[in-house]
């Protein structure tokens, strides 16, 4: 191999061999390596059809807080900051001329010229994996995520960045095996050198010099002025008017409905992002209670809600295992509150299963709390050596962020039985549907198997708070059907008063542009902003040509789709929001892009043979808690083959 081949992007992702072989079984050996490969990408998981489109011009989503701001005013403001930073997009790239279906068929990620010669290679800096995953997303190099950097590097340098993923160990497990503080020489003696070739994720420049890096203990070490994904850094830009979010979690929020005046549960809500999308669908007006297990992330609820100015929500510290309020019949009986839940528990049959399941719930309750007391004696020592280095912080940088907020995360003792219009459990899971990633060897099977229990039990609740006629969304970051799948079929299989009800929108496959669709509709059809856009970042060199802009903004013409060339370039439109007016393009949007790229779409490991979302790193199931079974019928099929391969 020609040395300077090793500067590139190519990585593989390494799996638990035990899990793997359960998801070849579930999804097939070139499905699962499609995906595989698509969750290194730094695409988020639900751009899968967009992925086949706009692949060479990764994408940043953004939802925009339409009670504060609009799209519009949210590009013009983001326009004018990215250019005043200098954030430009790869001119070498054809960026700023109008895709052609050639174009758009080309898988040709951003290359970078690390500056190679012969017997003379670059400086270079290693990260964490961690790191590099945030790099990946936009993020710079912070001081703790550096490992290792060559000799004599000084402040103002240009360094190429690789990552160090962990290795097979000699004892089974994984492991980095080098000391942080490496001298590299940019030799085969480098730690990892072989193992590192194809994972360099940029260029950098040294904020500080190689002492500083491993002197320090915060601040940016590499400012990432050219990343492998040509994607701006929008970290603290437009607080409260604008939040980052992945498409699925925009679709989940939508997927609930909710409606203005109604009460909504969310139950592990931390850090708020889709708690607030919901707030921001109902205007403001109603009641969100958004819960979580963990007291700073209920502040971190609470910081968001307060900065993108919703009245709404009301934050609790809750395990999600308890959230039905426990009542005690003595005491209950002359209270009207627990007489009425009391009532409803004996009205039917439905007080059996639900009392059941209850003590279930209950026992599981127990099992874990025992596991996380022995794992707070197994880490007593750690945690207090961890206290000390935190209060020497605290000393050093004041009391941080949520302590400063001087928050307070109320304790809620649960809730009553069908309390709530709907009910949002978007469960804690082994997210592994998360992007980018580059390592998935953590997860073993048995660690799924017991996310899969958490989950149902934490399901279990929800089934209970829901009101009849009421809707619940369950939704993951997760591929594992065990967590997916299996979590509906329990459901449908337990509580049969429970269907399936149509999501609506969807999101992967033909869905997702259904989604698209959905969301320009929208906001065509009724001439209001919906609180969702998608921004790509090709959006900012797109709407710079104003000629080409107005070309298409000024046109309502759907004949324009008649030309199979112009569909790319369309498309890009409509995605990057340039407004349109059409008469009925969706269909025949989705058709014809359909036909043109099925090969694409199956080459981006974002097709889906099944049309359930689930099949994608991203699953948002909707159960509507209605007594008729009418709806669903046949993803519930589908469900059922998907079982009978994965069992
Ligand atoms: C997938 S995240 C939720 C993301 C959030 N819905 C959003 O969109 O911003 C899962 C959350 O569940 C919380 N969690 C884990 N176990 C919990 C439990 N037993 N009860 C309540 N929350 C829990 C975690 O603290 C974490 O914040």
């Amino acid at each position: 191999m020609d040395p300077s081949e090793r500067y590139c992007y190519n990585p593989t992702l390494r799996w638990n061999p035990q899990v793997e072989e359960y998801f070849v079984k579930a999804y097939g050996v070139e499905h699962f390596a499609r995906i595989s490969k698509a969750l290194m990408s730094n695409l988020s998981a639900c751009n899968l059809v967009l992925y086949a489109f706009v692949r060479r011009h990764h994408v940043t989503l953004i939802r925009v807080n339409t009670l504060k701001s609009t799209s519009d005013a949210v590009i013009e403001k983001l326009l004018a900051i990215l250019q005043e930073r200098g954030w430009q997009n790869d001119p070498a790239e054809g960026a700023n001329v109008p895709y052609s279906s050639d174009d758009i068929a080309t898988d040709q990620d951003h290359t970078i010229d690390y500056g190679y010669k012969k017997d003379k290679p670059p400086k270079e800096v290693i990260v964490s994996r961690k790191c590099a995953e945030a790099v990946l997303r936009g993020a710079h190099v912070y001081v703790p995520g550096v490992l290792a950097c060559s000799a004599h590097v000084e402040k103002g340098e240009t360094v190429a960045v690789s990552v160090s993923v962990e290795q097979p160990g000699t004892d089974g497990g994984w492991g980095v095996g080098f000391t942080r503080g490496t001298v590299l020489q940019g030799s085969q003696t480098d730690p990892y050198h072989f193992e590192r070739s194809g994972l360099y994720i940029g260029q950098g420049t040294t904020m500080m010099s190689r002492a500083g890096m491993f002197r320090e203990t915060e601040g940016v070490a590499l400012d990432m002025h050219n990343r492998v994904f040509n994607l701006p850094s929008f970290r603290d830009l437009l607080e409260g008017d604008i939040f980052l979010q992945n498409l699925p979690s925009i679709i989940a929020a939508h997927a609930l409905d909710p409606q203005e005046g109604e009460k909504i549960l969310d139950m592990c809500a931390a850090p708020g992002g889709k708690t607030t999308a919901i707030a921001i669908l109902m205007k403001d007006k109603g009641e969100v209670i958004a819960a979580d297990r963990s007291h700073n992330k209920v502040l971190d609820i609470q910081k968001l809600a307060a900065e993108m100015g919703l009245k709404c929500i009301t934050t609790y510290k809750l395990d999600a295992l308890r959230s039905v309020q426990r009542i005690n019949k003595s005491v209950c009986q002359d209270a009207p509150m627990c007489g009425e839940s009391e009532s409803i528990q004996n009205s039917d049959s439905l007080t059996s299963i639900i009392q059941e399941i209850s003590d279930t719930a209950l026992d599981c309750t127990h099992e874990l709390d025992e596991a996380a007391s022995i794992e707070q004696l197994r880490n007593k020592v750690y945690t207090s050596k961890a206290e000390v280095r935190k209060s020497t912080r605290k000393m050093r940088n004041g009391p941080g962020r949520n302590n400063s907020l001087g928050g307070r995360a109320e304790r809620s003792k649960g809730f009553l039985p069908n309390s709530f219009d709907r009910v949002l459990l978007d469960a804690p899971c082994s997210a592994l549907g998360l992007r980018p990633r580059l390592f998935a060897g953590e997860d073993t099977v048995e660690s799924l198997r017991t996310h899969a229990k958490y989950q149902r039990r934490m399901f279990d609740q929800a089934v209970q708070l829901v009101r009849p006629g009421g809707v619940i969304v369950y939704s993951t970051c997760t591929i594992n059907p065990g967590e997916n799948e299996a979590l509906v079929r329990y459901a449908l299989d337990t509580y049969k008063f429970l269907s399936l009800a149509a999501q609506h929108p969807k999101v992967g496959d033909m869905a997702l542009l259904e989604a698209v669709n959905f969301l320009m509709d929208t906001r065509n059809a009724t001439g209001i902003e919906v609180n969702c856009e998608l921004k790509l970042n090709i959006l900012f060199f797109e709407l710079c040509e104003s000629n080409e802009a107005s070309c298409v903004d000024g046109q309502d013409d759907v004949q324009i789709f008649e030309h199979k060339s112009d569909i790319p370039f369309l498309y890009n439109k409509l995605i990057t929001g340039v407004k349109m007016a059409f008469s009925s393009p969706s269909l025949m949007l989705a058709t014809k892009i359909s036909d043109l790229y099925s090969e694409q779409l199956h080459a981006s490991g974002l097709y889906s043979p099944f049309f359930l979302p689930s099949v994608l790193p991203w699953s948002c199931y909707y159960v509507n808690r209605a007594w008729s079974t009418g709806y669903g019928v046949d993803d519930v099929v589908d469900l059922i083959s998907l079982q009978q391969n994965v069992s």
